[in-house]
């Protein structure tokens, strides 16, 4: 009889949890027992994905879902939470989901949480630039970010709504006036823009891009992204139409296809860097003193408090000292622009 009475407890809790109504309630829908330890008894880090139903949010739950460094996986979106995380929760990998969804369930979803990662609000559609999204997204981001400093203050933040150039400097913002700014726990994600340069630096040069390093600094739109061709390992060569070609695809490669591998990629690499892993260095926009602008990417390394050192920007050529003033005088204005909005 006890036996049949734990189990029905059991599937109660488990079909409470995953009954889209209780989504509704704004009563957070959360199993205890797993608080702190995967099923598969893994201890990790507690991540949570903001706008988790979208086009990058989903499959990005899949791949964190696949983390072993994960041990609980919160899925936050403002639609259609429920399905997704009923459905990224069946796979037999050590992580436990959970779904929240709409406002009411943001501070649940964000509690305790180690790690936060932000792909929400609206994408591009074509002929759009990543700045036509400010209008929209930067409210968002507000909001979200709102969120974060109020519950997990310490957690770091992985920015991913565009523009990024401007949203980073609005989440700097929110934090400063929350009075819990830690320029070190907050990066936009540039990842992308380095797994393309990879894939097509591997391209021209007829190598496996695994083996290819390209570090791409600025920011996240057009001419702000710079591809230091110069420096891209193995040491190469570019003739000018090569470099011509590459940079222009680099820059405009957000127009060919968008994927949330390089966001998994990018949290993955934060993860081993909260655990204490050494020599984990990815680009991130971040932060910096490496240029006259407060908020710069280059390259960063990754430790338990974040983006714990900034590389310098290293030997330009003729090229990439022209694309940087370009780069510069764009990205000085959306700084600005996201400043401004929080402050005026
Ligand atoms: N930094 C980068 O490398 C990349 C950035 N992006 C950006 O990521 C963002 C998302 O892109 P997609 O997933 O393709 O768009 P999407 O429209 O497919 O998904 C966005 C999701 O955000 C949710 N959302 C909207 N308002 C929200 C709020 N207040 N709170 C929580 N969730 C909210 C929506 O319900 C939707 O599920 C866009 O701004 C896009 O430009 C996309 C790809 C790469
Ligand atoms: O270009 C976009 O709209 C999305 C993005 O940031 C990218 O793919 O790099």
């Amino acid at each position: 009889m006890e036996a049949h009475a734990g189990a029905n407890q059991r599937i109660a809790r488990i079909s409470a949890h995953l009954n889209p109504s209780n989504f509704k309630e704004g009563g957070d829908v959360v199993l205890k027992r797993e608080e702190c330890r995967a099923k598969g008894g893994a201890p990790g880090f507690k991540v949570a994905i903001l706008g988790a139903a979208g086009g990058i949010g989903q499959p990005l739950a899949l791949l964190m879902k696949i983390n072993p460094l994960v041990s609980v996986l919160h899925l936050y979106d403002v639609v259609n939470s429920p399905g997704v995380t009923a459905d990224v929760s069946h796979m037999d990998t050590g992580a436990v989901v959970r779904g929240f969804l709409g406002q009411a369930q943001l501070e649940s979803a964000l509690t305790g949480v180690d790690l936060v990662v932000i792909p929400a609000g609206v994408p591009r559609k074509p002929g759009m630039t990543r700045d036509d999204l400010f209008k929209i997204n930067a409210g968002i981001v507000r909001t979200l970010c709102e969120g974060v400093a109020k519950s997990c203050p310490s957690a770091i933040v992985n920015l991913i709504s565009n523009p990024v150039n401007s949203t980073v400097p609005i989440a700097a913002e929110v934090f400063k006036k929350a009075g819990i700014y830690d320029p070190k726990r907050l990066l936009g994600v540039t990842t992308l823009d380095v797994v393309r340069a990879n894939t097509f630096v591997a391209e021209v040069l007829g190598v496996d891009p695994r083996e290819v390093d390209v570090p791409v600094v600025g920011g996240h739109a057009g001419v702000t992204i710079l591809p230091l061709l110069s420096q891209v390992k193995p040491p190469s060569s570019f003739s000018a139409e090569e470099t011509e070609y590459l940079t222009n695809r680099i820059q405009n490669g957000g127009t060919e296809v968008v994927e949330a591998y390089a966001a998994a990629k990018f949290a993955n690499a934060c993860l081993r860097g909260l655990k204490g892993e050494a020599g984990v260095v990815e680009c991130a926009f971040v932060d910096s003193q490496v240029t006259e602008l407060p908020f710069f990417a280059t390259k960063v390394r990754l430790g338990r408090g974040g983006a714990e050192e900034i590389h310098q920007l290293g030997p330009l050529n003729e090229y990439e000292r022209i694309g940087l003033e370009k780069a510069k005088r764009e990205l000085a204005e959306s700084i600005q622009k996201g400043i401004d909005f929080i402050k005026k």
